[in-house]
């Protein structure tokens, strides 16, 4: 195996082949665990490599910093001890991305009534666990999907949720205001959260969040700690990936308008009323103390990698 198979893991990470803030961390570990048993020589260099690879492939989802960080910070002397240490790492940082996704459903299923309507939108692993085991322990609910232009991530939900038996009403992105008054919970995943617990996640999120207010409809968020966001702490601020405009519009209208595709926005924290993560359902101002106590070790050791991080190319 050579370095070719991280760049080519890199460019279904791009492509969004893989996607989902979970999978394409948990994808990294692997990929990483990987090239890691095959390398023959220059282990740490090797490693970098693969791992900026890796790094600048989608810049918002903050889950692919933490886990390329997390694998990263493997010790040893000798090249087979280090090999030793980063594979146990990606295997228990894969491990968290399985238990965490569960125990959000567990926790956050909880919350949901029997008889209640749910709002979802994009494809959030973290969100529909929640929403699955709501179901599987008998309660009758129903969901509301919203397509999620331009990619149309909301037809894997209605198609996930339906295969498990769920009733799903597939609507545009716009018609969230039409119909809030027949939803009770609005649940939506995350890319990252920031440290003064605000929310990045699809782009048209933040406008079901002002909705959602405005009717009263409490709005929920499901994330694993993983994808708090450390660096955040030392006043970082998230970068938006923005995508290819040929995701929008055919070429006859992109050669004569600008066409502006950002994946991702930003939901202030005053417009969430808890997030649900592995570790128990915080108010978003508990943000703070997630990272320092569950991500701190990445901002205090020795351990800054310096993998260098080209986002804007
Ligand atoms: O980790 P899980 O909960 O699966 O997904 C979290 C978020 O990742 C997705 O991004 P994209 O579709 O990869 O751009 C969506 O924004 C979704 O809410």
């Amino acid at each position: 195996m050579s370095i070719d198979y991280v760049v080519k893991s890199a460019e279904k990470i791009k492509n969004m082949e893989v996607r989902g803030a979970g999978r394409i961390a948990k994808f990294c570990a692997k990929v990483l665990m990987e090239y890691a048993m095959e390398i023959k020589k220059n282990f740490d260099e090797e490693m970098k490599k693969a791992a900026e690879i890796l790094l600048n492939t989608r810049p918002t989802a903050v889950s692919l910093y933490n886990s390329i960080y997390y694998v990263m910070d493997y010790s040893g002397e000798s090249d087979e001890e280090k090999r030793e240490s980063l594979v146990k790492r990606a295997k228990e940082f894969i491990e968290w991305v399985d238990t965490a996704q569960k125990e959000i459903g567990r926790i956050g299923s909880r919350r949901i009534k029997s008889g209640s309507t749910i709002l979802t939108h994009c494809n959030s692993a973290s969100a529909l666990s929640v929403i699955k085991e709501a179901y599987r322990k008998g309660k009758d609910i129903e969901v509301f999907a919203t397509e999620s232009r331009p990619r149309y991530q909301g037809h894997l939900t209605a198609k996930e949720l339906s295969a498990e038996g769920i009733p799903v009403t597939l609507i545009v992105d716009s018609a969230v205001r039409y119909f809030i008054r027949e939803i009770d919970y609005v649940i939506v995943g995350a890319d990252a959260i920031t440290v003064n617990g605000s929310l990045v996640n699809k782009i048209g999120t933040s406008q079901i969040a002002l909705i959602a207010k405005e009717a009263r409809v409490p709005f929920m968020v499901a994330a694993e700690t993983y994808k708090f966001s450390p660096k955040t702490l030392l006043g970082e601020s998230i970068v938006i990936e923005e995508r290819d405009p040929a995701e929008v519009a055919p070429e006859e209208l992109r050669s004569l308008v600008k066409i502006r595709n950002p994946a991702f926005d930003i939901t202030p924290r005053h417009y969430i009323d808890l997030i649900i993560t592995e570790i128990g359902a915080i108010p978003p101002e508990m943000a703070y103390l997630v990272i320092k106590e569950r991500l701190g070790y990445r901002l205090l050791g020795e351990d800054e990698l310096k993998l260098s991080v080209h986002h804007y190319d």
